[in-house]
């Protein structure tokens, strides 16, 4: 082992850079080196790269985004692609891969796997949270703050014209920005995948409204809905005009976007991106092949990568639970 490859792919996530420099400082420790390909796997199939050093990434744990830019890159779908990415690894010696980024990265971390020998490592690194074998990935903490903070600011404005706000959230398909962030800002209605099914839209709808409608008559206050994206036909604006059309409620909408994915990472990704940087290089030395490391229930977390994409990471039930019941009994 002497050669490793490191690329940031898909949505940039806060934290991603302290990974970065975790793994560059264990490379140099460790006498590796490590190159650094550009804008996720464009980079290997471009060969566009730069060698990584402490110098180059040391000051860079606290900043969002990642220096080695990211892209959802459509070559990667084709054959040709993947192959064109392996004789990159190839020509520069390459014993190990290591991509930080979600399930879709690690799909092209398999594909590679297909045709070419060297070991391949994932870091899950999403704002989405949304892959099995990891309690959080890299980035969910900054954006559920992120949300957090932008949501506690619409909530006074909300207050004091005691006026309904639908907020949506990131998360793709998945409802764990949704519900986390619902939860931390007390949310009086959380509507995600886990919750919403369209065949019972019209009764969902029809709650909703019977619910803003007791807050805002019975209690004089706000109501908050967080929406998860992809979820609401229509999205938060057919939500509004059906709160309007259905029941006369006035209602604003914030839509929070790629502003979830901004910003420097809090101290719970830093950490967490600082502690699977240097897993990774470990694993890396140990011979460890096609897995994503994670951390669960606090300790170290070696997943197959086939299984990391192909299972489901749900929402925690008791999330559903306790705002279902005891977190908003009183709007009945
Ligand atoms: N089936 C696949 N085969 C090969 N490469 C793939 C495959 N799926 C995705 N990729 C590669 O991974 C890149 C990132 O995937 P995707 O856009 O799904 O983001 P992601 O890694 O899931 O991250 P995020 O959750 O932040 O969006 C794709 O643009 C493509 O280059
Ligand atoms: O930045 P893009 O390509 O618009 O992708 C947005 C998507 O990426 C994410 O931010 C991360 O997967 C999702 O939450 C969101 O649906």
């Amino acid at each position: 082992m002497k050669k490793i490859a490191l690329l940031t792919s898909g949505g940039d996530a806060p934290g991603m850079n302290a990974a970065i420099r975790a793994i560059v400082l264990s490379c140099e420790y460790n006498n590796l080196s490590c190159l650094g390909f550009y804008h996720g796997y464009n980079g290997l199939i471009e060969d566009d790269f730069i060698p990584l050093s402490s110098q180059l990434v040391n000051a860079e744990i606290k900043n969002g985004g990642t220096l080695l830019k990211s892209a959802r890159c459509p070559a990667m779908m084709t054959e040709t692609g993947v192959k064109q990415a392996c004789n990159t690894l190839l020509k520069n010696d390459i014993d190990c891969l290591i991509v930080i980024g979600g399930d879709g990265s690690f799909h092209g971390l398999l594909a590679i796997k297909a045709h070419w020998q060297g070991q391949v490592i994932g870091l899950p690194g999403t704002i989405d949270n949304d892959l099995y074998g990891c309690d959080k990935t890299i980035g969910f903490a900054t954006a559920v703050n992120t949300a957090t903070q932008a949501i506690d600011k619409i909530r006074d404005t909300a207050n004091a014209f005691d006026r309904a706000f639908i907020v949506e959230v990131m998360g793709r398909h998945s409802g764990h920005i949704a519900f986390q962030v619902g939860l931390s800002c007390g949310a009086e209605s959380i509507f995600s995948f886990e919750n919403y099914n369209n065949e019972n839209h019209r009764e969902i709808l029809k709650d909703l409204i019977a619910k803003i409608q007791t807050q805002q008559l019975n209690r004089k206050a706000s109501y908050l809905v967080v929406l998860a994206e992809n979820l609401w036909p229509g999205g938060a604006s057919a939500l509004q005009e059906q709160l309007k059309a259905q029941g006369d409620i006035e209602s604003a909408i914030c839509i929070l976007g790629h502003t979830q994915r901004r910003g420097a990472p809090v101290p719970e990704d830093r950490v967490l991106a600082t502690q699977l940087g240097l897993k990774a290089v470990d694993s890396a030395l140990s011979g460890d092949d096609n897995i994503m490391l994670g951390l669960s229930a606090n300790q170290l977390a070696k997943t197959d990568l086939n299984e990391a994409v192909s299972k489901n990471k749900p929402v925690d039930d008791e999330f559903i639970t306790a705002h279902k019941g005891p977190l908003t009994h009183y709007l009945k």
